[in-house]
C-alpha cells in the first residue's frame, strides 16, 4: 500500500514537472513570436564565464574580502569590457535580467512603458522587515494612494520654510568644535550632517524635530524632551540619539548585504539587524502616537479654532485621517524618514568632500555665494529663498555635478509584468530594440549612467561643475529617477542642501582635508547602504571667516 502511494506521488510530481515544462515552452514560444513581431534582436550576453553568472555572484559576495569597488571595478567595468551599454544576464536558477544604462531604455522603463513594470519583489524582501508595505515597497493602487497622500507635503510653500532649517543649521554650527586660532579643531563633518538631516526631516515631515543636535552632547539621551513632547512613552525614555543614528547605519549595512546576497538575502539577518529595526520602529511609533493624540485633540477642538484661515497641510493629520491602523501608519512614516534623512545627508557629505578635494571649486563657489548673498549673516538669511537659491548658478551646478558623480541611489531595479520592448541595445550593433520577457529584471545604475564618456565628455570621473554651463539634463541624468515615480522630495532636498552649503560657506572661508579621501590625489572609499556615502566620512578643519 505504502509503495503504491509513493509511486502515485512520484507520478503526480513527474506530471507536474512535465506540465510546467510545457507551459514554460509555450510561454517562451509566445515570447519569441512577440520579439519577432516587434523587430527585436537579443542583446549581447554579460561578461560572466560560468553558468548562471555564478562567477560574478561569488565575486560580489566576496567584495568585502577582495577590497574591490563594487561600482567602479565590478559594475562600470562590465560595460567597458563589453563595449556595450546593455547586456543580458542569467542569474541563479536561470533568472533572466537585462542590465542597461541607455537613457532611452531607462525612459521606457520609468515613463513611456511604466505600466509594463513593477518594483522588484526583491526590494520588498530586502526592505520588508523594516518598511513593511510603504510607498517604496508597493505598486499599483496602494502606491498611487500613498503618493497622493504625501504629495501636498512637498508643495512649494511647504519647502520654502527655511527658518526651520536655519534653526538646525545653527545647532550644527554649535556642534562644530572650535579651536582658539580662528579654525575649528579637526573633526568629522559626516555624523554631524547625518544628525542635521534627521532633525530637519522630522521637522519637515512630521511637524516636530527630534532635535538630536540640541542635547548637550549629541551622543547622550534626549528622552526627557521627547517624553514631554510626545507623551511619556517607555520608548521615548529609553532610546537615545545615538541609538537612532546607529540603527540607521546598521540597517544600511544589512540592506546592502541583502542586495549583494541576491536570492540568499535572508542570510543577512540576525539580532543586530532585528534590534536596529526595533529601535527605528520604536522611533516611528513616537510619531504614530503623536498623530493619534493630535487627531483626538482636533475632534475635541471647536471648529472656530482655525479663524477661517486656510489650514496648513499637516502630513501626520492626513495620514491619521487615511488609516487608523498603527502598523500601516508606521510603515509609511518610516519609509518617508528613510527617504528624507539618508539621501540628503549622503548628498551633503559628498558635496563637502568634493569641495575639500577641489579648492578651486570651493573658492569659486564661495566668491559667488558671497556676492549673491550678502555677507552679513542676518541679512543673508532674509535673502535666502527657494527662488534665490535656484538662481545662484554655480551653486546649482556644484550640486548637480555632485549628484552626477555620486548618484545617491546608485542602482535600481524594475521587473517586467508582461512581455514588452526596450527601444535600444539589441543586435550586433546595439541599435535594435530588444524584447523583455515577463518576470525579467531590468537593472539600471545611475552611477554608471552618469559616468558614460559619450554622454559627459572625456573626463566623466572629474568633478567639474562648469560642465553644466548651458547643459539641459534629460534621461542621461537621473539622481532622482524620472516618470510617475520621480522622487517626491527632490526640490526639498535641493533647497535644503543649497541652503546648508550657503550658510557653511558664509561662515567658513577655507576647508582643509585631514582624513582619507580628502585630498585630490587619493580616491575616496565608498560605503554602499540604502544610499551611497563616503566610507571614511570627512575629517577636516575649517577656517572661520572674517568677512
Ligand atoms: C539628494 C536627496 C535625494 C535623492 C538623491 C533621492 C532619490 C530618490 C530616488 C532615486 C527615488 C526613486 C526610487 C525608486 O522608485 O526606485 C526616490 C523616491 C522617493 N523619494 Fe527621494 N531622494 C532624495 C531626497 C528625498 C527627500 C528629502 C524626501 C522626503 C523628504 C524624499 C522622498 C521620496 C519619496 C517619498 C519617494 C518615493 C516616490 C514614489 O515611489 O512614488 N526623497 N528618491
Amino acid at each position: 500500500m505504502g509503495l503504491v502511494s509513493a509511486t502515485n506521488a512520484l507520478l503526480i510530481l513527474f506530471c507536474y514537472i512535465v506540465y510546467k515544462q510545457i507551459l514554460s515552452y509555450l510561454s517562451f514560444r509566445r515570447f519569441e513570436q512577440f520579439a519577432h513581431r516587434n523587430g527585436c534582436e537579443p542583446p549581447p550576453p554579460g561578461p560572466s564565464k560560468w553558468p548562471w553568472s555564478l562567477d560574478r555572484f561569488i565575486r560580489v559576495l566576496r567584495i568585502g574580502q577582495t577590497g574591490e569597488d563594487l561600482l567602479d571595478d565590478y559594475l562600470c567595468s562590465a560595460y567597458k569590457e563589453l563595449g556595450r551599454y546593455t547586456y543580458f544576464g542569467t542569474g541563479p536558477f536561470g533568472k533572466r535580467s537585462v542590465q542597461t544604462i541607455e537613457p532611452d531604455n531607462i525612459k521606457a522603463i520609468l515613463a513611456t512603458n511604466f505600466k509594463d513594470y513593477e518594483l522588484a519583489s526583491g526590494r520588498y524582501k530586502q526592505f520588508s522587515p523594516l518598511l513593511g508595505k510603504g510607498i517604496f515597497t508597493t505598486d499599483g493602487e496602494a502606491w498611487e494612494h500613498s503618493r497622493a497622500l504625501f504629495r501636498p507635503q512637498f508643495a512649494r510653500d511647504m519647502i520654502n520654510d527655511l527658518d526651520s532649517i536655519e534653526r538646525h543649521v545653527q545647532a550644527l554650527f554649535r556642534a562644530i568644535p572650535k579651536a582658539n586660532d580662528g579654525w575649528t579643531t579637526e573633526f568629522d563633518l559626516m555624523p554631524l550632517l547625518f544628525r542635521l538631516t534627521l532633525d530637519t526631516a522630522t521637522e519637515f515631515l512630521f511637524g516636530e524635530s527630534v532635535n538630536t543636535q540640541s542635547s548637550k552632547n549629541p551622543y547622550t539621551a534626549l528622552s526627557g524632551q521627547r517624553g514631554r513632547d510626545v507623551g511619556n512613552s517607555r520608548i521615548a525614555k529609553s532610546k537615545t540619539a545615538m541609538d537612532y543614528d546607529e540603527a540607521f547605519t546598521i540597517i544600511g549595512h544589512y540592506v546592502y548585504k541583502r542586495m549583494r546576497y541576491h536570492f540568499l538575502y535572508f542570510v543577512a539577518d540576525g539580532f543586530e539587524f532585528r534590534n536596529a529595526i526595533r529601535t527605528l520602529k520604536g522611533f516611528a511609533d513616537l510619531y504614530v502616537r503623536k498623530a493619534f493624540e493630535s487627531a483626538k485633540h482636533d475632534i475635541e477642538k471647536r471648529p472656530s479654532a482655525t479663524d477661517g484661515r486656510k489650514e496648513k497641510f499637516v502630513l501626520l493629520k492626513a495620514l491619521v485621517q487615511d488609516t487608523q491602523d498603527p502598523e500601516k501608519l508606521r510603515d509609511e512614516l518610516l519609509a518617508l524618514l528613510l527617504a528624507g534623512r539618508d539621501t540628503t545627508s549622503s548628498f551633503l557629505t559628498w558635496v563637502f568632500l568634493l569641495l575639500c578635494r577641489n579648492p578651486r571649486v570651493f573658492n569659486k563657489l564661495r566668491n559667488e555665494i558671497m556676492s549673491t548673498f550678502p555677507p552679513n549673516a542676518r541679512k543673508s538669511q532674509e535673502n535666502l529663498s527657494f527662488a534665490s537659491l535656484k538662481s545662484c548658478r554655480y551653486l546649482q551646478h556644484t550640486m548637480l555635478e555632485t549628484l552626477r558623480l555620486y548618484s545617491i541611489i546608485y542602482v535600481n531595479i524594475r521587473v517586467a509584468i508582461r512581455n514588452t520592448v526596450l527601444p535600444i541595445g539589441g543586435g550586433p550593433s546595439g541599435t535594435a530594440p530588444l524584447a523583455v520577457k515577463k518576470d525579467d529584471a531590468i537593472i539600471y545604475s545611475t552611477y554608471a549612467l552618469h559616468r558614460r564618456p559619450d554622454l559627459w565628455g572625456p573626463d566623466p570621473d572629474q568633478f567639474r561643475p562648469e560642465r553644466w554651463e548651458g547643459r539641459k539634463s534629460g534621461w542621461d541624468f537621473l539622481p532622482f529617477n524620472g516618470g510617475p515615480r520621480v522622487c517626491l522630495g527632490q526640490q526639498y532636498a535641493l533647497t535644503e542642501t543649497g541652503y546648508v552649503i550657503v550658510r557653511m560657506l558664509q561662515t567658513f572661508d577655507k576647508i582643509e582635508g585631514i582624513g582619507p579621501g580628502t585630498s585630490a590625489d587619493e580616491k575616496p572609499n565608498k560605503a554602499l547602504g540604502v544610499t551611497l556615502y563616503p566610507r571614511d566620512g570627512i575629517k577636516i578643519r575649517l577656517r572661520i571667516a572674517n568677512d
